[in-house]
């Protein structure tokens, strides 16, 4: 058995993820960490695990992390993450970072889009980025894994095969995507009151969300073998009153005529050593992925330009799910152990 932290356990990454955990057969929950001095139970935080677990959570201290846990996941807000990440790392744990925080490789693009200065450089040239389905190689010998966003995994993965084949105009990709409102986290903010967002669609962070730059960064090293024109996206995130789930639709200038037929083969050849992707001859609808860790997509041309649509649950595959998906890599596991399909 593999010992596991969640360090930010009361969080909604940290359900999912005790839930997994808690189901999966090679890995034990040791330790589950919070804020809260009253060291609430974990069942008594999340209600839906009654009866799964017994863990309390206690106060976050990298000894006890070390001497409980072979592997940590932090279910933290980023900056909280580049403070423990470092403490961890030098006493062995190997950590899967859900935040922000290891993602983006270049510390003053980081600086640029989140406002802080990032601390641990030899951390971010050390981090893996943990999308299986691009990185598998790199996964099992990782010590800290850079877990990607939930939009950011949503809109890669629908590009990933047009960018990697240099089938598009790298500047002319537009990305409108919508979240359900979990994706904001369980911490109470005035954007998700109920009274603030219910029966409500608006665009936010227009032009500046700091997802952009991820999506630019991965998807500009999935091309470099084609060519070194970097990807610009203009990317636009919509919050939906829903709980989960993401849906991206996704326009892209083809450099050539296509065939819808083609680009479909395209995409069932490019994952099809990818146990966590459908690529679905209807439309996607977030109902269809919810609460599991598909990755659905399919691919459209409408007057001569190229159309992507493609869902997910931001909590599973774009955030708890991708994590366990890393977890198994890292231990040479079959990748969709203990993963809700
Ligand atoms: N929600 C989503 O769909 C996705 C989230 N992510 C990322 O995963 C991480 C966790 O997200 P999520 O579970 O939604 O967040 P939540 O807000 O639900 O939980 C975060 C937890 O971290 C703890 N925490 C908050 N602030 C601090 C702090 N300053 N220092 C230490 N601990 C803190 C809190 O626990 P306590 O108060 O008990 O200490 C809280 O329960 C974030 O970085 C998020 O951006 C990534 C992909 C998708
Ligand atoms: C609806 C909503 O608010 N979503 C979050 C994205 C969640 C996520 O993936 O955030 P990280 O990059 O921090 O992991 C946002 O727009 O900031």
């Amino acid at each position: 058995m593999i010992d596991v932290a969640i360090v930010g356990a009361t969080g909604y990454t940290a359900l999912e993820l005790a839930r997994m955990i808690l189901n999966h057969p090679q890995a034990r929950l040791t330790l589950a960490t919070s804020r809260q001095e009253d060291r609430p139970r974990l069942d008594t935080v999340h209600p839906s695990l009654a009866r799964r677990t017994t863990l309390s959570c206690e106060p976050y201290d990298p000894d006890r992390v070390a001497e409980l846990a072979q592997v940590a996941f932090l279910g933290l807000p980023h900056t909280a993450s580049l403070e423990a990440v470092p403490d961890l790392r030098r006493r062995g744990v190997r950590v899967i970072d859900l935040s922000a925080d290891y993602r983006l490789k270049c510390a003053e693009t980081y600086h640029d889009w989140y406002g802080h200065v990032h601390t641990d450089p030899a951390g971010l040239a050390e981090a893996v980025y943990g999308l299986p389905e691009l990185f598998r190689e790199r996964i099992p010998t990782a010590n800290l894994i850079a877990n990607p966003g939930c939009y950011t995994s949503t809109a890669i993965l629908a590009l990933a095969p047009l960018v990697a084949e240099d089938k598009i105009d790298r500047r002319s990709i537009i990305i409108d995507a919508k979240s359900g409102v979990s994706g904001a986290g369980r911490t109470p903010k005035l954007t998700t009151h109920f009274p603030e967002c219910n029966e409500s669609l608006a665009a936010y962070n227009v032009g500046r969300h700091r997802h952009t730059p991820e999506i630019d960064q991965i998807l500009s090293e999935v091309g470099c073998s084609r060519r070194n024109e970097p990807v610009e996206v203009i990317f636009t995130p919509h919050l939906v009153p829903m709980d989960r789930g993401i849906l991206a639709t996704i326009y892209a200038q083809p450099l050539a005529s296509e065939s819808e037929a083609d680009l479909m083969d395209l995409y069932r050849s490019f994952y099809r050593h990818c146990p966590c992707v459908r690529v679905t001859s209807g439309l996607p609808a977030t109902k269809d992925s919810a609460h599991t860790n598909w990755f659905d997509v399919t691919v459209r041309i409408v007057r001569g330009r190229i159309v992507v649509l493609a869902a997910l649950d931001n909590l599973i595959k774009g955030a708890a799910g991708v994590a366990i998906q890393n977890f198994n890599l890292m231990h040479h596991l079959p990748e969709t152990t203990g993963i809700p399909l």
